[in-house]
């Protein structure tokens, strides 16, 4: 029986396991155009539905008629509120506790609103028929500053909640105020402010974006009149918690659902919630008995879907003369259009914000949200922000940079003496998190040594006498940043959407003949779950991951969980992914033992068999194991090999990393070079480290567009001022920087592999950096703070006020 072909190396390669850069497996498909997404799925005599939209941002809707759009050829049906009301589905419940018009009733909130659904033959059919709709609207007077919203003679923009005063996350102090959250010792931190040797303050805005994914959302619904069955076919990022949501506001009873998320063009988190466009489609396919489908054009998604951040963050942070930070106080007025439609846990209404004192010990902190209502789309968790983490780091990097000008410090300095030390973890917040493991000093250490920091300032520092001197014109500037994440929602203690606890799960089948299918509960987006998913099962069963199919997405066959958004697939599905393929080695174990003729005890794992202990000559390999669970009878022992595993992970888990971006301004075009970006990450254990990398340049390059043009616009009537693709900037080869992608390792401890997420990192981690760039070059001239995006207009702007054009 000896082994003679390979070695212990040779084997573990050959399995392609944890740690391998495995090309992607889902790419054949994909760069071969064989992909195969919402709008690909045909179905006999399939419909199709359009919206017709609200050209207002607040109005009163008097009247629709629909006569001229039924009697255009192939128009259907033309759906309003008043028809879905005696269904009760005039209104859906959101994430956040709010509910939301489904269909315009009585009233808009926000340009782009759905006032009626149009259901035709074809996209061209109902496009005309969405332009024969007649609706008369009443305008009213439009709020979208979100502190205009909170003055007590605002219009009141939810007629539906006058008088109440209490909202699904406490008290509501106006008629436009959603819910207050607030964490941490207020008496304490006003304190320190109020005795420190120095206080820092400043209002940090991060401006409301969106994740504009390729594929814009869309759905298929087919019901099925003599089964009974619905099958809804859709973007969805959490294809179960929809089926549940579906069966509790439609009451079709949830076996009689089945939901698949087909390949996704796209999510970082546009695709969470449900859809004014699901609900239609749903009804629209029970009234005609076909399939319907609704898919959004690119202005649609860009009004209509998931809007990010738009919070404005007044910040307060106390130090000692030598800059060690005592105290951090934070008051945010979140802006959250015509609905809170928000996609966090449920006890969390402004996400995990509450991680905003960042990487430093800061010993005393108090923070409080206020959620509030305007005339702009719903929607404010998406574009890899995992729960609002973007905006707490962004809020927290200004605000270091802030205080180091106030100290005359320098900045990477400061950081370093208000890190949080590696022996302090687990690392108790005084905001409420535990940070389950850090290494900081290490990877900013790393970072600065990477780009020469020392050189870079003292090049700054020449530049400066240079523009001075009128020898250029161009600034430089070097962006810092050190952010740490909280992903991997997460314990079901206090963590959940809607009732539904944020687990996760696995199941796994081995063939008798030794490969193996693999399910779960989450879904990729284009993140290549398929290939690092079955690494870990390779490493932990000794299967090749070659030999492993993975597969999401499909209710009817894959596991519950609660989904793909906030980075919390490798930190909850991951874990359930070991643990269920732990259960197999078990289970292995046994049969190996039996075969070998000696006790369990007595034979031990070695990378793609079981030996018996100190006699490695004598062996099953788990392609034995696997025919022989199937082939024979062993005592004691059932026949077959599958587990699953429903994984509730006792803690989140805490990414970090430094991010260093230097960068170039022309002071009188406003114009930006960025000459270098650094990248460090730590996400703990890496499972497929070319897939972090391509995560790591796709959430940089969101970061980029974010910081330096990207933004959701409107005027004071509420217009969108940004909804094609020609306002809204998408950076090209031409404008992504170049990345430098480095790496520590700091497992997570709770973690069976030691995994943390990665995904979101390079968003929240890049921005800070790609701001602080733009605010460090002008610093030695005088500016503290200044508004994202960066584009060139207003990078001039800051020029000209600091008076540098002469
Ligand atoms: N340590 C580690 C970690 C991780 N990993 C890998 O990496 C990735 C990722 O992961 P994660 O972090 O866990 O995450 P997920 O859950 O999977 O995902 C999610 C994310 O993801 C990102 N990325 C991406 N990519 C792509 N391509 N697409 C998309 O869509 C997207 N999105 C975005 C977002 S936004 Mo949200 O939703 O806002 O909340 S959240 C998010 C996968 O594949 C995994 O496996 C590895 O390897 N290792
Ligand atoms: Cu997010």
């Amino acid at each position: 029986m000896k082994d003679e072909v390979t070695s212990t190396e040779e084997r573990r390669e050959n399995l392609k396991g944890m740690g391998c850069a495995r090309k992607r497996v889902e790419d054949v498909r994909f760069t071969q155009g064989k992909g195969n997404y919402v709008d690909d799925i045909k179905m006999d005599g399939m419909l199709f539905g359009d919206f017709v939209r609200s050209p207002y941002a607040h109005a009163r809707v008097t009247s629709i008629n629909k006569e001229a759009a039924l009697a255009i050829p192939g128009v259907v049906a033309v759906l309003t509120a008043e028809d879905l009301a005696p269904l009760g589905l005039h209104w859906m419940p959101t994430l956040a506790g709010d509910k939301q018009m489904v269909l315009a009733d009585g009233k808009v909130l926000f340009q782009g609103q759905e006032v009626a659904f149009v259901v035709a033959n074809d996209r061209y059919a109902a496009s005309d028929g969405v332009e024969a709709v007649e609706v008369d609207y009443e305008d009213l007077p439009v709020v979208t500053d979100p502190f205009k919203a909170l003055e007590p003679d605002a219009p009141v923009l939810r007629e539906d909640l006058e008088g109440q005063t209490e909202g699904a996350h406490g008290p509501r102090k106006h008629h436009n105020h959603i819910f207050t959250w607030e964490q941490g010792d207020e008496a304490a931190t006003e304190q320190v402010m109020s005795t420190a040797d120095v206080v820092a303050e400043e209002m940090v805005y991060y401006h409301r974006t969106h994740p504009n994914p390729l594929e814009t959302c869309g759905c298929v619904a087919s019901m099925d009149k003599v089964t009974g069955k619905l099958t809804l076919y859709g973007t969805f990022q959490a294809p179960h918690a929809i089926r549940t949501i579906v069966s509790l506001i439609s009451s079709i009873p949830e076996h009689k659902i089945r939901v698949v998320s087909p390949d996704i063009g796209g999510g970082f988190g546009n695709k969470v919630g449900a859809y004014s466009g699901y609900v239609c489609s749903v009804v629209a396919s029970i009234v005609t008995g076909k399939p319907v489908k609704w898919v959004e054009d690119k202005m649609d998604n860009l009004m209509s879907t998931a809007f990010a951040r738009d919070y404005w963050m007044k910040g307060k942070i106390a130090a000692t003369k030598e800059g060690k930070i005592t105290g951090l106080h934070c008051h945010v007025i979140g802006d959250h259009g015509g609905f809170d439609a928000c996609a966090d846990p449920t006890k969390f209404p402004a996400g995990f914000f509450n991680i905003c004192t960042g990487s430093y010990d800061i010993p005393t902190a108090y923070l409080s949200v206020d959620g509030v209502y305007t005339n702009k789309a719903p929607g404010g968790v998406a574009y890899r922000c995992s729960f609002r983490v973007t905006e707490a780091a962004y809020f927290i990097e200004r605000m270091i940079e802030v205080l180091a000008i106030k100290l005359d410090m320098d900045s990477a300095e400061l950081r370093r003496i208000n890190f949080i030390k590696k022996e302090q973890f687990p690392y108790q917040s005084a905001l409420g998190w535990e940070y389950d493991s850090g290494d900081y000093h290490t990877a900013w250490d790393k970072a600065l040594e990477a780009v020469d920091y020392k050189a870079l300032r003292a090049e700054q520092a020449q530049r400066i006498e240079d523009f001075k001197a009128g020898k250029t014109r161009k600034l430089m500037g070097v962006g810092l940043s050190f952010f740490t994440e909280i992903v991997g929602a997460g314990p079901v203690k206090n963590c959940d959407i809607l009732g539904l606890g944020m687990f996760d799960s696995c199941e796994i089948r081995i063939h008798p003949t030794g490969s193996a299918i693999a399910r779960l509960g989450t879904i990729s987006q284009g993140q290549g779950h398929a290939t690092a998913f079955a690494q870990i099962i390779a490493s932990e069963i000794g299967i090749p991951a070659d030999d492993i199919t993975l597969e999401e997405g499909d209710t009817d066959t894959a596991p519950y969980g609660l989904g793909t958004y906030g980075s919390r697939s490798m930190p909850v599905a991951g874990a359930a992914t070991a643990m269920a393929s732990r259960k197999i080695k078990a289970k292995a174990q046994m049969i190996a033992a039996y075969l070998l003729e000696v006790h369990d005890d007595d034979v031990e794992f070695d990378v793609d068999r079981f030996a018996v202990k100190g006699n490695p000559e004598r062996f099953k390999t788990m392609k034995e194991i696997a025919f022989a669970a199937y082939n024979q009878a062993i005592p004691g022992v059932e026949p077959g090999l599958e587990a699953v595993s429903y994984y509730d992970p006792p803690n989140m888990t805490y990414p970090f990393g430094a991010y260093i971006c230097v960068m170039e301004l022309d002071v009188d075009t406003g114009e930006h070079e960025i000459r270098k970006f650094y990248a460090l990450d730590d996400c703990g254990t890496r499972v497929n480290p070319m897939i972090i990398e391509g995560q790591v340049h796709g959430g940089a390059t969101e970061g980029y567009a974010i910081a330096m043009g990207q933004e959701i616009a409107y005027d004071e009537m509420g217009n969108h001022k940004t909804a094609t693709l020609m306002d809204f900037f998408v950076p090209t080869a031409m404008e992504t920087p170049t990345y430098q992608t480095d790496f520590t390792v700091t497992p997570s401890p709770h973690h069976p592999i030691g995994a943390k997420g990665v995904g979101e990192s390079p968003n929240v981690g890049s921005v800070p950096a790609f701001s602080n760039a733009v605010h460090d070059a002008f610093r030695a001239f005088g500016l503290v703070q200044s508004h994202m995006p960066h584009d060139h207009w207003r990078v001039w702007r800051i020029a000209d006020e600091l008076g540098l054009h002469g």
